[in-house]
């Protein structure tokens, strides 16, 4: 292919007590151009991406030649566009986002050489946690592991009535710092608390069995230890469901707070009120966005002649959707 056009979902690890195994796509994209060209050019469109270098050191190009070079094939030189609507360092997986959109572009531009499970396994040894590369790839839920030489993953599909609100800080925690603050041991007791409660988990999203969601989605391995590092954190965990989410946790290693929703509830607004608030009373702004699971992990499509470059498109995606928001008369 010429060019390609990749759309790769946010996605939320942990799901709560799932720590490096349960993964969800959510509704927030990303998009990248690719094509193989005479000189590199990275151009990151948008303020998301301040401080993201452009030149070969960016993380697209480098995930991009790891393709290439399993591949067998050389393409040293890339043209790469990015645009992203995942927040960077919120625990949206913003990373894993740029690595698995970054192998599904330079697969599809060599003829999609290498299988899904073989870009798994790329993404897996790069990011480390499987849960957020699995959904961004796969889409949907993912139950996954890595064991530091394989990932496995399974894919469920999500209740079609699942919503998500996250409520987004305005600052940022990498999830380098998240992880530097949890112990190197855990207790038995808190092991078994973790097996148990995020295998019921696993078993109510498999089954539809919402109602189970405020039980299960309870964890003693990270959000403990990471509650410190976010004010009004543990607020939110213990009262969100009193608020009328079907369970809450954080979003991968954070900031970000994530409340599952049923969409037939009548209680969004008062439980988007109570995160807002509960942040805002501890000194943190926050953003709320109403999300849904998104069912597609990555695709890739070809770019004709004819198809605008990513800026353009973007401007007008944005066109149709004012036009559209202007024929509804709001
Ligand atoms: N498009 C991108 N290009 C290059 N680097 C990126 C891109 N998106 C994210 N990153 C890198 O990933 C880091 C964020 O990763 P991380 O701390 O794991 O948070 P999260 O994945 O939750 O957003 C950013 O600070 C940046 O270094
Ligand atoms: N399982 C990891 C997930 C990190 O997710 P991110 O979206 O914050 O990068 C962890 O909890 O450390």
């Amino acid at each position: 292919m010429a060019k390609v056009r990749v759309k790769v979902p946010a996605s939320t690890a942990n799901l709560g007590p799932g720590f490096d195994a349960l993964g969800m796509a959510l509704n927030l994209y990303a998009y990248i151009d690719m094509a193989i060209a005479d000189k590199t050019t990275i151009q990151l469109i948008g303020d998301q991406m301040n401080g993201i270098p452009t030149d070969k050191s960016n993380l697209i190009y480098t995930v991009a030649q790891m393709v290439f070079d399993q591949a067998g094939v050389s393409h040293p030189e890339l043209y790469i566009a990015m645009y992203s609507d995942i927040p960077l360092t919120r625990g949206l997986g913003s990373s894993a986002s740029a690595i698995v959109g970054a192998l599904a572009g330079a697969n599809a531009l060599i003829g999609n050489k290498l299988t899904q499970d073989e870009l798994f396994q790329i993404a897996s040894r790069l990011e480390k946690h499987p849960d957020n590369v699995g959904a961004s790839l796969f889409g949907g839920i993912v139950v996954a592991f890595w064991d530091g030489l394989r990932a496995e993953a399974i894919r469920l599909e999500p209740d079609q009535n699942l919503e998500v609100l996250v409520a987004i800080p305005d600052f940022q925690l990498s999830t380098e710092k998240a992880r530097s603050v949890m112990p190197k041991e855990v207790a038995m007791k808190d092991a078994v608390f973790n097996l148990s409660h995020s295998s019921l988990l696993v078993a109510a999203l498999a089954t539809g069995n919402l109602g189970m969601i405020r039980h299960a989605m309870k964890d003693a391995l990270h959000q403990p230890y990471r509650a410190p590092l976010i004010p009004g954190m543990a607020t939110i965990l213990a009262q969100a469901d009193q608020h009328g989410a079907l369970g809450v946790a954080l979003s991968g290693a954070g900031p970000t707070m994530l409340a599952l929703v049923d969409a037939r509830s009548d209680r969004k607004e008062e439980l988007e009120a109570f995160l807002k608030e509960t942040l805002r009373r501890e000194g943190v702004s926050a953003q709320t966005l109403w999300l849904k699971p998104s069912g597609e992990g990555v695709t890739a499509k070809a770019l004709g002649e004819e198809d605008a470059d990513l800026a353009g498109w973007l401007d007008q995606v944005s066109e149709v959707l004012i036009a559209e928001e202007s024929a509804k008369g709001v």
